[in-house]
């Protein structure tokens, strides 16, 4: 099917960090021949954008936006100021202008930007892919090519969703539509819990670090590294979406810890057999990933 990008003919992304600057990117990239706007509250933001052409013009006011030349919104913020911007926006939309977003949770948030939206629609995405870096100065032009891609749509505008669908399947994307609180139990558990892990284990030699006076953090291996490079991810995006997607976070951290028992209850014990059910087991899960 030829490449339209949906057809939308012009672009306006709020947020121009490693999300909505790879969008920007992979746009150009793909061949995309509307016109992509940019905004965002810090200034450096934008002029990198213009330095990397990823953008044709940038804004941190939006009532200096050409509004007449936008069919299509991409809020790529962190999660909780989505609604402040939804309400800021409407105003200046055009009656056909579909919003969508980029963000980590979906569930009530959607339904509520949808609400806060209409009579324009809007359709919630959420791509499967980043880094543990922030800003459009780690922007990939290659971030969306063949990641999965989550659509959770509500309403009945199948013509708009569509439209979106198509725009990502144009960038590279691989799409799936997705109930808006399924969505959230899945990436609570497969995204969100392993962040918050993370960012707690290196919380964790800290304190032990403090405890004992020794500077731990000059001594990890590859295993440290490899398990926390996701506690290097910006505490703003993630204290946004532990707290958007609260109920499911905690839910998997009381699982976790669960788990985490379990296993110090055997090491404890010295059941042996236990060790190593629990090891071979998730070892196994583990390695039939990918
Ligand atoms: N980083 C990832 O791995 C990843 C992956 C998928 C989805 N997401 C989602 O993408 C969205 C953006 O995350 P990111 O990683 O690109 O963050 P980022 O920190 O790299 O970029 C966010 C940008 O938004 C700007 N901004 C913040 N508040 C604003 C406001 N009120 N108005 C205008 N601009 C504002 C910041 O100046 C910054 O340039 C988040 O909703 C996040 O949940 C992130
Ligand atoms: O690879 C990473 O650094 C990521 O954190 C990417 C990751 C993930 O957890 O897989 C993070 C948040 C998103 O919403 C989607 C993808």
């Amino acid at each position: 099917m030829e490449k339209d990008f949906g057809g939308f003919k012009g672009i306006l992304i709020i947020g121009l960090g490693i999300i909505g600057g790879s969008l920007a990117l992979a746009l150009r990239k793909e061949g995309y021949k509307g016109k992509i706007y940019g905004f965002d509250l810090n200034k450096n933001r934008i002029e990198k954008a213009l330095e990397l052409k990823a953008i044709d013009e940038g804004y941190d006011f939006y009532e200096m936006i050409p509004w007449e030349n936008i069919d299509f919104v991409v809020l790529s913020t962190p999660v909780k100021t989505f609604e402040s911007i939804a309400l800021k926006i409407k105003p200046f939309l055009k009656d056909d202008t579909v919003i969508s977003d980029v963000g980590s949770v979906k569930g009530d948030l959607v339904l509520r930007l949808y609400e806060i939206l209409k009579p324009h629609v809007f359709v919630g995405v959420h791509p499967i892919a980043g880094t543990e870096k922030e800003g459009i100065e780690n922007a990939k032009y290659d971030l969306f090519k063949n990641a999965r891609l989550i659509l959770t749509p509500v309403g009945e505008d199948r013509e708009k969703i569509e439209k979106v669908e198509k725009f990502w399947k144009d960038i590279g994307s691989k799409t799936e539509i997705m109930d808006p609180h399924l969505h959230d139990f899945v990436f609570a558990s497969v995204s969100h819990l392993p962040h918050a892990i993370a960012f707690a284990l290196v919380d964790s030699l800290i304190v032990l670090s403090k405890e004992t006076g020794i500077d731990l953090f000059k001594y990890p291996g590859g295993g440290f590294k490899d398990f926390t490079r996701i506690a290097a991810s910006s505490p703003t995006v993630w204290k946004d979406i532990f707290l958007e997607n609260k109920e499911n976070v905690l839910h998997t951290i009381d699982v976790f810890e669960k788990s985490l028992e379990r296993l110090k209850e055997a090491i404890k014990k010295e059941d042996e057999k236990e060790i190593l059910n629990i090891l071979s087991e998730s070892r196994e899960k583990r390695m039939s990933l990918d």
